[in-house]
């Protein structure tokens, strides 16, 4: 496993401690430096914690903010909000996600059926192309589980546009090296780059702003495409109602699903749950139809295992990795449950497979953070980000000027 992501929440809490001081000004100006493997210190990396929610993005923005105003920390407070818009924008539009899957699906039948392209995918994957930069950040995304954002933005604009490789086969790429490999940001990042997310409007990755925000490492002059067509598609779903969460009644005999995408159960221990017994969830094999890397699998597993050992006072007996819903209401029966309760898990393969579960009601409280902002994510991030001070001013308890 890399040393750059120790699986711990104490790792997770050092990390931000050192960035708090480089999260103002520094940020604002050093954030699309992209300088390379071990030199990530202008970014926080710490998404491959806080999309597990090992530290919350309430967490993260407290620390920040007692230190810095919000305008002088106003770049680095949107970028943490980027993540909770995505989230919101595809709670309303789980079809979205669907359509991803079935996308995905259609183009790994190609991969098996077209030796051409199987053998183009395997060279992208592989960082096997004729283009140097591509084929560092697919080293660097499978040997460390992380790339800078611009990477990824340049990464998957090459893919689509110059390597004309099918975009899904890209996101899927990502989600399965990843540690912080994610169903909404990694998806619509990807729609947004190829121009299906803002519809017509694409990302290109030009080799000018490649050398400077490489600061020369790269320059890949005359090698990628450049004028592309954003990719067609249908239009947007029409758009559900945000989720508001179930309310918990704690006196109901219960037990406790842990997941990948909350692992800061606190506060449901504040609600009053007391569980009987307490499950680890294993959706790391729903993610894709490929074999998730390695090293993704024994980070979800660790980072599990870091949240139930310090949680293991109020958890109960402990069962690890479950991974289909039988087993869970198996489970759950045995304990003698009412209730099975769990964090409210976002669309992704954590909420597939609970919702599955038929046997016994399953109670999802969602956070008071997601409830406040998700809603907001009707259009576009613009109109989405002029709510941050409302946001931050009620997670202070205060409330916004
Ligand atoms: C094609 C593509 C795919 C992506 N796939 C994922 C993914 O699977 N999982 C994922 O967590 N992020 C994804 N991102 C978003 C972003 O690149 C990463 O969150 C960011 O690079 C993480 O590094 P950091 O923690 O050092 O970020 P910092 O710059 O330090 O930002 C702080 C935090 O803000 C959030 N954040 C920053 N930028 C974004 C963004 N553009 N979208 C959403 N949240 C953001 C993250 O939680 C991050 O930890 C993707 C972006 C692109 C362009």
């Amino acid at each position: 496993m890399s040393d750059l992501f120790p699986p711990t929440r104490t790792a997770a809490l050092e990390k931000l401690s050192a960035f708090v001081p480089k999260a103002g000004r520094d940020y604002t100006a050093q954030r699309n430096y992209d300088r390379g493997l071990g030199h990530h210190d202008a970014v926080s990396t710490l998404s491959p914690y806080l999309r597990h929610r090992l530290i919350t993005e309430a967490e993260v923005l407290e620390a920040v903010l007692g230190r810095y105003s919000l305008s002088s920390a106003e770049k680095f407070v949107q970028e943490v909000f980027w993540r909770t818009y995505w989230k919101g924008w595809l709670e309303m539009r789980p079809a979205v996600w669907g359509g991803y899957q079935q996308g995905l699906l259609r183009a790994w039948d190609q991969v098996q059926t077209q030796s051409g392209l199987r053998s183009e995918w395997e060279a992208a994957c592989k960082g096997e192309t004729g283009i140097d930069c591509f084929n560092h950040w697919a080293h660097e995304l499978v040997e460390t589980g992380y790339l800078h954002n611009h990477a990824r933005m340049w990464f998957a604009s090459i893919w689509i546009f110059t390597l004309r490789l099918p975009w899904e086969l890209g996101a899927d790429f990502f989600l399965r090296h990843l540690y912080d490999g994610d169903p909404a940001s990694n998806t619509l990042s990807w729609r947004w780059v190829a121009g299906l997310q803002t519809q017509g409007k694409n990302y290109v990755a030009r080799a000018s702003n490649i050398s400077k925000y490489t600061e020369g490492r790269f320059s890949p002059l005359y090698q990628l495409a450049s004028n592309p067509e954003p990719l067609q598609g249908p239009p947007h779903p029409p758009r559900m109602d945000a989720p508001v969460g179930d309310t918990l009644d704690p006196s109901k005999p219960s037990v406790l699903v842990l997941h990948e995408d909350d692992l800061c159960p606190g506060w449901l221990f504040d609600l009053g749950l007391k569980p009987l017994a307490t499950a680890t969830l294993d959706a790391t094999g729903q993610i894709s139809p490929l074999h998730v890397a390695p090293r993704v699998k024994a980070f979800k597993t660790a980072i599990m295992a870091d949240c139930a050992s310090r949680w293991s006072a109020s958890l109960g007996p402990i069962t690890s990795g479950m991974s289909t819903a039988q087993e869970i209401e198996d489970w759950a029966r045995a304990a003698g449950a009412d209730q099975i309760v769990t964090s409210y898990a976002p669309v992704g393969p954590v909420a597939t497979l609970l919702n599955d579960i038929r046997a016994l009601p399953v109670i999802r409280p969602l956070r008071a953070y997601d409830r406040r902002a998700w809603h907001h994510a009707t259009a576009g991030f613009f109109k989405f980000k002029a709510k941050i001070p409302e946001f931050v001013g009620a997670m202070k308890g205060l409330q916004p000027v």
